[in-house]
């Protein structure tokens, strides 16, 4: 029996509970869209009066919304969307119309068959001007017969890589109205006679997007701890092969190259929870600061919740491959619960910005503060950014004897996002200077750009883990987390190794060192593995494994899983004699011949 210390609730918090709702139900949830991001949508953008007329009724389901924003022709271009919102002075309405095939709205959820009225982003004429992307409340079916209203066609794009069970769809307008007040107006306004009234800050209608993308953080936990559950407990009973010879087989979860391949993800998994917590902090404090008419924390949100959600999307699509392939050839059955939890987990690579452009848009905050850097300015005291600012050690220390708090490593990590943030800033400049134009020197630059993002979320990551271990009062858990945030750090720094032996800040020593560390780590963590993954507490059916199941009868459970499948409701399939046994028969005749 696996070693069974205290258990540690990390992720037992409502949060999480909340999130299974979200993410399990994006498989097949016609409520997605509507709970995440049309009601967002209508908190943060819808003024007073329509809060008071639309939100009641969302939140008491009395209409589905989804968030129509994409077209078939662009995702990330918001700029260039074509679908139009023009108004009408004479009758106080705007006109919506999809002009053409590419302006086809392609892959809001639930917008197939479930919802009946959507946030439509769209190009706002007035008085003859286009004023860019707006969003609009508009009703797309009728509410009783649930048939597309006149000038609306919609339905489901068909099938895809995985959320089989959600409605995506498509949706065109042949110059639809809808009243004036359906464009939400707590931010941009039209006036009846048609005049424009800017919003304070031309980004804020993209709010909705910046809720999920600080969401996807913690979402990407759980994936991440969901799969390393399943790992772990399979590989805690998977028995293979022997270390010992003669000693018998042994459990998979005892080879170095098993622990090594999932307790980073489980590692991973905690530490995006925790600035996952951040950022949703984060973005609740910057929507109160904005109703209070304080924007001055929008682009930090900005910047963090994109880089985050590329950062985190991304390791976690790597990291639940990882927990798979740990799992052999059951892993490879839908039995085993991989295949939708990782086909739900890497859509949001994609989905709400596509993982290159996100980190690109924190790559332009971070040059935003090289240029204040090499313009000589002080920090302006944003615990975030405030390290690229200061002059770390000449060397790395990560081998000292002593590193409270881990210190040398997180210097390590800003010292890594400095150089790069720094370096790739000179580069553009010295392009332009060579003729070059912004935007030219700016793709030129790109891969390194996002590398510069990649090291500072790193940091970032890093650094929250280390404060967040710190503040944990009970002992018992504190050493057992202490030892997930060892082999977290420094695998990290096994990563991020090319990027601090290349300007000699880090020895090949040091980066011995550092191996060391994780192995003796992934020791620490082996006996307690089975116990970590229980305290989260996660039910079966939440898992959708019987690789992962609680009790441990995988093999039981495996036999009659798969004889549940409807290919063995009966021994001899009516294929059989129609094809394989007609061909068999012939050829035998044949070769009686
Ligand atoms: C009950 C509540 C419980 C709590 C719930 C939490 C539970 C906790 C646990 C986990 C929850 C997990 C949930 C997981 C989620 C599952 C559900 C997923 C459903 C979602 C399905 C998918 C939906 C979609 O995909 S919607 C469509 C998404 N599309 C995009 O993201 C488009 C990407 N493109 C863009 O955003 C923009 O085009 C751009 C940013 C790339 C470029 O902007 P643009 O204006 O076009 O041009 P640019 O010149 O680059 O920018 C100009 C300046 O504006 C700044 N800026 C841009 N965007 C923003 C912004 N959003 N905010 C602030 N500032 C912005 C930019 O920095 C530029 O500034 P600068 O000063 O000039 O540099
Ligand atoms: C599962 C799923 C659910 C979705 N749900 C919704 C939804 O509910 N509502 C909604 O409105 N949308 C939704 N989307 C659409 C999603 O937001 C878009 O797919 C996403 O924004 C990317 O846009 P795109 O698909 O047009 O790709 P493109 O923008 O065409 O990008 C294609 C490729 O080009 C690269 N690229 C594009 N622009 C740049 C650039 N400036 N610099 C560098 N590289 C660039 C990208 O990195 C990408 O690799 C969903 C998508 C998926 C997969």
């Amino acid at each position: 029996m696996e070693h069974a210390p205290k258990a540690i609730d990390v992720t037992n918090d409502v949060e999480m509970r909340t999130f299974n709702f979200f993410t399990m139900g994006i498989d097949g949830h016609p409520l997605g869209l509507h709970l995440d991001m049309a009601i967002p949508t209508i908190l943060n953008n819808a003024d007073e009066e329509q809060q008071k007329d639309w939100l009641p009724k969302a939140a008491n389901r009395e209409f589905i919304a989804t968030y129509a924003q994409t077209e078939m022709g662009h995702g990330t271009n918001l700029k260039k969307l074509e679908t139009t919102a023009t108004y009408d002075p004479k009758t106080q309405e705007f006109v919506l119309n999809s002009p053409t095939i590419t302006s086809t709205k392609w892959w809001p959820g639930n917008l197939g068959k479930s919802s009946n009225y959507a946030v439509v982003m769209a190009q706002l004429y007035t008085q003859g001007k286009c004023h860019g992307a707006h969003p609009f409340f508009v009703q797309l079916r009728d509410l009783n017969t649930h048939k597309p209203l006149k000038g609306i066609t919609v339905g489901d794009i068909g099938p895809k890589f995985g959320m089989n069970t959600v409605d995506n769809g498509f949706l065109q307008f042949d110059h639809v109205r809808t009243p004036r007040r359906s464009m939400f107006m707590k931010h941009a306004k039209v006036l009846p006679d048609g005049r424009y009234v800017p919003p304070v800050h031309d980004k804020l209608n993209y709010s909705a997007m910046v809720f999920i993308r600080a969401a996807i953080v913690s979402g990407m936990a759980y994936h991440l701890l969901v799969t390393s559950t399943i790992a772990v407990r399979y590989s805690a009973i998977r028995r293979q092969g022997e270390i010992t010879p003669g000693a018998g087989e042994v459990k998979v979860l005892d080879y170095q190259t098993q622990q090594h391949r999932i307790f980073p993800q489980l590692a991973r998994g905690l530490a995006f929870r925790l600035s996952g917590q951040y950022i949703m902090k984060l973005y609740t404090q910057t929507m109160d600061d904005i109703r209070n008419g304080d924007i001055s924390a929008v682009p930090d949100l900005h910047a963090l919740s994109c880089g985050l959600k590329a950062v985190t999307t991304h390791h976690a699509a790597l990291g639940l491959e990882q927990c798979r392939m740990a799992c052999g050839g059951h892993g490879y059955s839908q039995a085993s619960g991989f295949p939708l939890h990782y086909s739900v987990a890497v859509g949001a690579c994609t989905y709400e910005g596509e993982n290159m452009v996100m980190l690109l848009q924190t790559a332009r905050h971070l040059m935003k503060i090289a240029k204040a850097i090499r313009a000589g300015q002080s920090p302006k005291s944003n615990k975030i950014v405030d390290y690229l600012f200061h002059k770390g050690p000449p060397k790395c220390l990560i081998d000292q004897a002593y590193d409270t708090n881990y210190r040398n490593v997180l210097e390590s990590f800003e010292h890594l996002a400095r150089r790069q943030t720094l370096e790739v800033y000179d580069k553009l400049v010295q392009l332009q200077q060579q003729g070059r134009n912004y935007e030219q020197a700016w793709n030129d630059c790109a891969v390194e750009l996002c590398k510069a993002t990649r090291a500072h979320v790193r940091t970032f990551l890093a650094r929250t883990f280390v404060e967040e271990i710190d503040k944990i009062s009970d002992l018992s858990i504190k050493s057992v987390l202490q030892d997930l945030l060892q082999l977290y750090l420094y695998y990290e720094v096994t990563e991020c190794a090319t990027g601090l032996l290349e300007d000699g800040f880090m020895t090949g020593q040091q980066h011995k060192y550092a191996k060391k560390k994780i192995y003796e780590a992934l020791e620490k963590i082996r006996p307690n593995a089975v116990s970590i993954v229980d305290s989260f507490d996660f039910q079966d059916r939440e898992l959708h494994s019987v690789l992962g199941r609680r009790d441990g009868n995988v093999y039981e459970n495996l036999l009659k899983w798969a004889q549940s499948s409807p290919l063995n409701k009966t021994d001899v399939l009516p294929f059989h004699h129609k094809y394989l046994g007609k061909m068999m028969e012939e050829a035998r005749q044949r070769s009686k011949i």
